[in-house]
């Protein structure tokens, strides 16, 4: 029977994985990847900060204290860092590639307002257009538990008081619409919560993150 759906809504589906520090997105972005794949699916995995790029190169070398930057500064740049890629994610989408991220604009605005510094207002804004995604996985463990499971390495970020107040960061921004999940269980049991709820989700009008849904269509050029 020919189908009058619009091809939007036989795109692929935009997931995220957001956490703190070693939650376990790494592995379970893998995981939800292999399983997408084994039912047929295509799918691409993004992360970000992407650091091959030469906007990811200055992060990096934040990250590893080898630069300093004003707050406002590398928060923006991890911002740019997204928008970047935004044209590639869009085409994969629209060609019904499935994307998986493993962090996204909300490790954007709990990190940097986290330093206390910066409002979430201020941080959310130059995210404001970028692709809305059809799903969140929030990976929720505390903090003292995730450095248990490999060590904190010597990054920036990477450090027991600042991770807790990234967690409260998440835990005030997130909506009903994330799915939590309880990150402190075996590998094999998140994996298989996070792919019995990602086969449910619904495929949708693709749409642009924080903007009014009156105005939502995702063409990333146009206004607003
Ligand atoms: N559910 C889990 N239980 C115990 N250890 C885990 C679990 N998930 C991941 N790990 C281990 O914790 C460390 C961090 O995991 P990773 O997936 O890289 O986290 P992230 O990407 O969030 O930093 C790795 O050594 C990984 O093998
Ligand atoms: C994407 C993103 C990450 N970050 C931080 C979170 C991490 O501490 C750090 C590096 O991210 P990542 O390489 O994902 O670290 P990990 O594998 O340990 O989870 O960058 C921001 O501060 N803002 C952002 O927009």
């Amino acid at each position: 029977m020919m189908s009058f759906d619009p091809p939007e809504l036989h795109r692929g589906q935009l997931f995220v994985f957001e956490g703190i520090d070693r939650c376990g997105k790494s592995t379970q972005c893998e995981n939800l990847k292999s399983s997408l794949e084994g039912v047929g699916r295509t799918v691409v995995l993004y992360s970000f900060p992407n650091r091959e790029t030469a906007i990811g190169s200055v992060i990096d070398k934040y990250l590893k204290k080898e630069i300093d930057l004003p707050d406002q500064a590398i928060h923006l740049l991890f911002t740019a860092n997204r928008w970047e890629t935004m044209k590639d994610i869009q085409k994969m989408l629209l060609n019904g590639v499935t994307v998986i991220m493993d962090r996204y604009a909300y490790s954007g605005i709990c990190y940097s307002v986290a330093k206390g510094t910066l409002s979430l207002l201020w941080c959310k804004a130059p995210d404001r257009g970028i692709i809305k995604p059809d799903c969140i996985f929030f990976l929720d463990l505390s903090p003292l538990k995730a450095n248990r499971r490999a060590g904190y390495g010597e990054e920036r970020y990477e450090v027991i008081e600042f991770q807790e107040k990234v967690r409260d960061q998440f835990l005030k921004i997130k909506d009903s619409s994330w799915k939590v999940i309880n990150a402190d269980k075996p590998t094999d049991d998140i994996a298989a919560e996070i792919y019995d709820h990602a086969v449910r989700v619904n495929n949708r009008k693709m749409k642009k993150l924080w903007i009014d849904d009156l105005y939502n269509t995702c063409d990333l050029c146009s206004k607003p």
